[in-house]
């Protein structure tokens, strides 16, 4: 990771807010991002996790509060005109085609990106550029033997790899991963930890995740989030030794989550 870079922070949420009815989801939450940083995501379950990559893609309007990309407000933004900013999301799995094959599902996002859905003429000539990118693609995400192979042969973890290339395909520049190792065993994670590392390298990344291995093996800094606030934002080593944290995990609260009530109502 770079620390202090130059310029805005690549991500910033400030005091953000969602409510359903009377329901608070997020409750003011503050997060200032670095540029080429990595940050885990964790909290308990019902904490609020995918709820904040759903405001900060734009796939549910905040009720309060900004966020910020490369100092830019976003927020309210269209999911759409977000990742033309620069922020892309993985949606495990669902944006593969499954009868197309690797490299046309890249080359897809790679095109989509650039722009070049309506301009015939343009999308001839600079034909030649995305599939450059997308050989580029196939080779940082290891799936080069599989460029003709129809994504729905793939096994369960190239499908995860493919996924995030196609969320980068464009060059964005923050990326989020929600449980990019989930449903993977223990080989096959390691594997992928690598994995994600070399293509998110120089770009700002944001993960949620519960495997702690994960998160130890991947996070510059971790943010721990409890009933929509963010309670620690610091390194893995201080955010292990925090009693706020333990407490989260391991205090009343998780014992309610276990026991099926709900922790954060109040
Ligand atoms: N559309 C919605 N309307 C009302 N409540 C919602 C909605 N979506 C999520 N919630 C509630 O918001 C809370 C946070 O959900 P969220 O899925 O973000 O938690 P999480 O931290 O990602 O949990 P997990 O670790 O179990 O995936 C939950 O109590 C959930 O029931």
């Amino acid at each position: 990771m770079t620390g202090a870079a130059a310029g805005p922070p690549a991500l910033e949420l400030r005091g953000l807010r969602k409510s359903f009815g009377k329901t608070e989801i997020i409750r003011g939450a503050n997060l200032t991002v670095a540029r080429g940083e990595r940050v885990a995501i964790i909290g308990p379950n019902g904490a609020g996790k995918s709820m904040l990559f759903d405001l900060v893609s734009g796939r549910i309007r905040p009720s309060g509060g900004e966020v910020l990309l490369g100092g830019r407000r976003i927020d309210g933004l269209r999911p759409c005109e977000i990742n033309r900013l620069g922020l892309a999301r993985s949606f495990q799995i669902t944006n593969i085609f499954p009868a197309l094959s690797v490299f046309e599902n890249l080359r897809c996002g790679v095109l989509w990106h650039l722009g070049y859905r309506y301009a015939f003429w343009r999308f001839l000539s600079r034909l030649q550029d995305a599939n450059n990118r997308t050989e580029e693609l196939l080779d940082m995400l290891r799936l080069e033997r599989k460029r003709d192979v129809p994504a729905m042969h793939l096994t369960y973890a190239e499908q995860r790899a493919l996924e995030i290339g196609i969320a980068i395909a464009g060059g964005a520049e923050v990326v989020l991963l929600d449980e990019p190792t989930a449903g993977m065993g223990h080989g096959e994670t390691a594997h992928f930890v690598g994995l994600i590392r070399q293509a998110t390298e120089g770009k700002t990344l944001l993960t949620v995740e519960h495997d702690m291995g994960v998160v130890f093996g991947l996070a510059d800094r971790i943010a721990v989030l409890v009933c929509g606030e963010v309670i620690a934002f610091d390194t893995p080593e201080a955010v292990r030794a925090d009693p706020r944290v333990q407490e989260a995990y391991l205090g009343a609260g998780m014992a309610a989550v276990q026991a099926g009530e709900n922790a954060c109502s109040r």
